[in-house]
């Protein structure tokens, strides 16, 4: 798994992050850290200041390609940078996100989700409730490890009429809580929750066995995520309320990265303003 990047440099990990130890890590409530990363010098970077988990998120449609939203990614674009961010990285886990239009059905999940494990990920990611259940089965059945996403899922934007915070209502926070039941029972071993009311946050964090990683989900995760160019301040679009720019008082990007997985453990990140 090593790469030429690690010359002369110092891992805070010696042992790699597995499915395993995440599920350790909720057990023990210990949160977990995780990043978009979209290159190889990124990972790096985030290896060695210990980040948990490594996302090649579909937001790189809109931080690296600039378009307005996720849409117009293709696998062809994820397989790319996830073989970028696979030959920085020692020891963090790797997820990669399935692109809109990849998993309509369960075939095409996994002929596209083999792509991107062959690529160099340890876990593919995909949005939707409970509609997505046989297609997370039968990926696992088939050992591709599943991470689910659901609540604001920016590949629905348009069915959504916006980046909109879900789950406000009781039926929508009964149907994301019976959507996240039955991905889990499915096989998924985590699950993203996006732009959520805290209180649903927490109450499906609660619910589920598997770890929940937040963004604009509450504090009560077990672990959060954040876009690598929305923490270090570099994102030139509309920030949401989530954000914190982990680049204030800091003298580095390594800074920044070490600030963020400080304040995700120490749990002062996020705090009541980055909540819903
Ligand atoms: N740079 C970046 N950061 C992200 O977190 C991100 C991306 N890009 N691209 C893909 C999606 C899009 N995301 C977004 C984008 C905007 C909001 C937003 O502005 N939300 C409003 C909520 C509006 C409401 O009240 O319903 C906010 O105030 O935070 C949320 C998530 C999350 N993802
Ligand atoms: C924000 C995270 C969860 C994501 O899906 C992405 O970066 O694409
Ligand atoms: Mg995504």
């Amino acid at each position: 798994m090593a790469g030429y990047l690690q010359e002369g440099t110092s891992a805070v990990r010696s042992k790699a992050v597995t499915v395993t130890s995440l599920l350790s890590m909720r057990a023990a409530g210990d949160k977990i850290s995780m990043l978009t990363c979209y290159d190889a010098s990124f990972a790096a970077l985030m290896d060695r200041c210990g980040v948990d988990v490594m996302l090649v998120g579909d937001s790189l449609g809109m931080v690296c390609q600039g378009h307005t939203s996720t849409l117009p990614v293709t696998l062809d674009d994820i397989a790319y940078h996830v073989a970028c961010v696979a030959r920085g990285n020692q020891t963090a886990f790797l997820v990669a996100d399935m692109p809109f239009g990849t998993y309509a059905t369960r075939e095409e999940a996994y002929r596209n989700a083999v792509r991107l494990m062959q690529a160099g990920a340890q876990m593919v990611k995909l949005e939707g409730g409970e509609w997505l259940a046989d297609t997370v089965r039968f990926l696992t059945e088939r050992a591709v490890p599943v991470c689910a996403h659901v609540g604001l899922t920016p590949q629905s934007v348009h069915q959504f009429g916006g980046f909109k915070v879900q789950g406000k209502s009781v039926e929508a926070a009964d149907r994301l809580k019976a959507d996240a039941l039955a991905l889990q029972a499915a096989g998924a071993s985590l699950i993203v929750l996006e732009a959520i009311p805290s209180a649903l946050g927490k109450e499906t964090t609660d619910l589920l066995a598997i770890p929940t990683i937040g963004i604009g989900a509450g504090p009560d995760c077990s672990g959060q995520v954040l876009v690598m160019h929305d923490m270090l301040g570099v994102f030139p679009g509309r920030k949401a309320r989530f954000v914190r720019n982990f680049m204030d008082g800091q003298a580095s990007i390594e800074g920044a990265v070490r600030a963020y997985i400080a304040a995700v453990k120490d749990k002062s990140f996020p705090a009541a303003e980055h909540c819903f």
